[in-house]
């Protein structure tokens, strides 16, 4: 577990306050609020169906992209409403990159993964070093700098996840969003990301959801449990529990819930 001091007060990166997600008439997550702090890894964890990767999903508008997906109560991120009627989310989503489950590289080189990015915002001159950079950073360039013009699909998973991630920096954002992005793995190929995660956290912020305690206990600062819960009509909606140190969630949680959880009790 990470023993560094968490700054108590900070300028958050996103604030929600009663954020609550609907999809079509259903109220997926309800009554969420956070403040996520800069360059530090932050956590969701929770049972399956929970909302943990809806909220994340929220962070950067990808929900948007899902027909009958809207929110209620109000995200900022940074000193801006990020559901604002100005804002782009093409541009909120360079900002805010995002790593799924499954790496995702496209059917292209490794080089043009790469500089797909950089290429759409109008980058012409120096690709070059903009693609090395972001593999330099991503802990691949040793692995793939004499092959960069293979297909990334041959590379292994955990380097296709690696390459994923490259492909987030390479447009420079400001927080890295991650979905699970170990669960298709192996342990080795996972403590990879995770180390690699780490070093990151000294420039990006990060939010990651993962099913998988240890990971959070290993890789994060801080730590939100979510739950479900039922309501009277028998509806499941999903609620944050706890936000707390990570050292505090899974040494000495203030819930019952999360203690359960973490314990292994339920969940
Ligand atoms: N596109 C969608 N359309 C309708 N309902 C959805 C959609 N995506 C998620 N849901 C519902 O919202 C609730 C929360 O799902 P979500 O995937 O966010 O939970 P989760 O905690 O990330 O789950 P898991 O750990 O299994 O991935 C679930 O009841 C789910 O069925």
């Amino acid at each position: 577990m990470i023993a560094r001091e968490l700054p108590a007060a900070f300028d958050p990166v996103f604030t929600l306050e009663n954020l609550s997600v609907f999809y079509g008439d259903y109220e997926a997550v309800r009554g969420v609020d956070m403040r996520i702090a800069p360059r530090e890894i932050t956590a969701m964890i929770g049972p399956s169906g929970c909302g943990k990767s809806t909220v994340l999903r929220c962070l950067n508008r990808m929900n948007d992209l899902i027909p009958g997906a809207r929110i209620a109560g109000k995200i900022t991120y940074h000193t801006e409403d990020l559901y604002g009627d100005h804002v782009d989310s093409i541009e909120v989503r360079r900002r805010i990159g995002m790593v799924f489950q499954k790496p995702n590289p496209f059917p292209k080189s490794i080089y043009d993964n790469i500089a797909y990015g950089p290429r759409v915002n109008g980058l012409r001159k120096g690709l070059d070093e903009v693609v090395e950079q972001a593999l330099h950073r991503a802990a691949l360039w040793d692995e793939v700098k004499d092959k960069l013009k293979q297909n990334a699909l041959a590379l292994s998973g955990g380097q296709q996840q690696r390459l994923c991630i490259a492909r987030a920096i390479a447009v420079k954002p400001d927080v890295i969003l991650m979905d699970e992005p170990c669960s298709a793995l192996d342990p080795i190929a996972t403590s990879k990301i995770e180390d690699l995660m780490q070093d990151l956290a000294k420039e990006y912020t990060i939010v990651i959801v993962t099913h998988n305690m240890q990971q959070a206990a290993r890789v994060s600062d801080r730590t939100a449990f979510f739950t479900a819960e039922v309501d009277k009509e028998g509806v499941r909606h999903g609620r944050l529990v706890e936000f707390d140190a990570t050292s505090r969630i899974f040494t000495n949680p203030a819930d019952k819930r999360t203690e359960g959880y973490i314990t292994g009790r339920f969940g």
